[in-house]
């Protein structure tokens, strides 16, 4: 079910209601309805923030609820900080999907009409989930934009592999085993696996896929000459590439508010860094951050931290 953007998401302080170097984004954001998108077109970049309200996937896959309250918790974190992308960018609030009665098969699917749409109108997405499973309804809305044929490269930032069976049920565990099996046209690379996030057999099932895989303690500042070389001959490989972060990839010091802490997880700066790296790349699509929990986070941390990932994101867009 589609919900339509709300003003309440964006408010925060005013250092200046004429000065635009001195506003924040509450102040720059335009709501738009996503079935009747008008976009300004002498933008430079337009980007357009769409939610995925739904934790069926993470509830199928024993996790704790609560992702679903986190796109609107982010928006809200993101409108109190500074406006820093060019003043001919444009952000759009697009609304949120709801996933209804556990239905997530079908929001998956509005997602992806939804993604795709931003994709016509030149909209550069950047999708809030929502558990992890909000990564399949964001592959759909790039595989319906870029065709059948050309080859896609899905980014993985993730302590998991999520590639479990899906015979009896598809769920937060397994969007990317059901991509890999349908579409030869996909490849998946993932950066920050841990050994005590996914079973034997998982690194087994990843093999046979012939994932790319970076373990979470190959990732650090220090060596990330090295781990750029990997992504950029990952990305050489592909037409185009699309990100998702799940943030249970992070340390839970840093970042417990997710379904799945992890005590070993990334630091945010290597996050940071992982994401600049990539989002800087022409042949980028869109952007997903998933996993965030706000009812089991500590005094808004993760939310906080998703809200500037995102806005890091944003500054160094297709900067490459
Ligand atoms: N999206 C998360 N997927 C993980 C969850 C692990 C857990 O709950 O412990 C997975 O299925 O492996
Ligand atoms: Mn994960
Ligand atoms: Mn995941």
């Amino acid at each position: 079910m589609y919900i339509h953007p709300s003003e309440k998401n964006w408010r925060g302080r005013i250092d200046s209601v004429a000065d635009p170097l001195s506003f924040r984004y509450h102040q720059n954001v335009r709501l738009a309805e996503l079935t009747n998108l008008a976009i300004d077109k002498s933008a430079t970049q337009s980007f357009g923030i769409l939610g995925f309200r739904c934790d069926e996937g993470v509830k199928r896959n024993n996790g704790r609820s609560g992702a679903e309250d986190a796109p609107d918790k982010i928006k809200m974190a993101l409108a109190k900080l500074p406006w820093h992308l060019s003043a001919e960018a444009n952000l759009y609030d697009v609304g949120n999907i709801k996933c209804e009665e556990g239905r997530m098969e079908e929001a998956q699917q509005e997602l992806g009409k939804a993604v795709a749409k931003l994709f016509e109108k030149k909209v550069i997405p950047i999708i809030l989930g929502g558990g992890h499973e909000t990564a399949y309804g964001h592959y759909l809305g790039v595989r319906e934009s870029i065709g059948p044929e050309a080859k896609l490269g899905i980014i993985n930032i993730d302590a998991h592999f999520d590639m479990r069976p899906y015979d009896e049920q598809s769920s937060s565990g397994t969007m990317f085993k059901q991509i890999l099996d349908s579409d030869p046209n996909t490849n998946y690379f993932v950066a920050g696996i841990q050994p005590a996030g996914n079973t034997l057999s998982l690194f087994d099932t990843a093999k046979k896929h012939r994932v790319p895989y970076l373990l979470e303690e190959e990732l650090t500042l220090g060596d990330m000459e090295l781990i750029q070389g990997q992504i950029c001959a990952f990305a050489a490989r592909q037409d185009y590439i699309m990100l998702t972060l799940c943030t249970d990839s992070i340390s839970s010091a840093y970042a417990p508010g997710v379904s799945a802490p992890s005590p070993f997880g990334l630091e945010p700066k290597t996050v940071r860094s992982l994401i600049r790296y990539i989002v800087s790349s022409k042949k980028l699509l869109s952007f997903d951050l998933s996993e965030v929990n706000p009812l089991c986070d500590e005094n808004n941390k993760t939310v906080t931290l998703a809200a500037h990932l995102i806005h890091d994101a944003m500054m160094n867009f297709h900067s490459k």
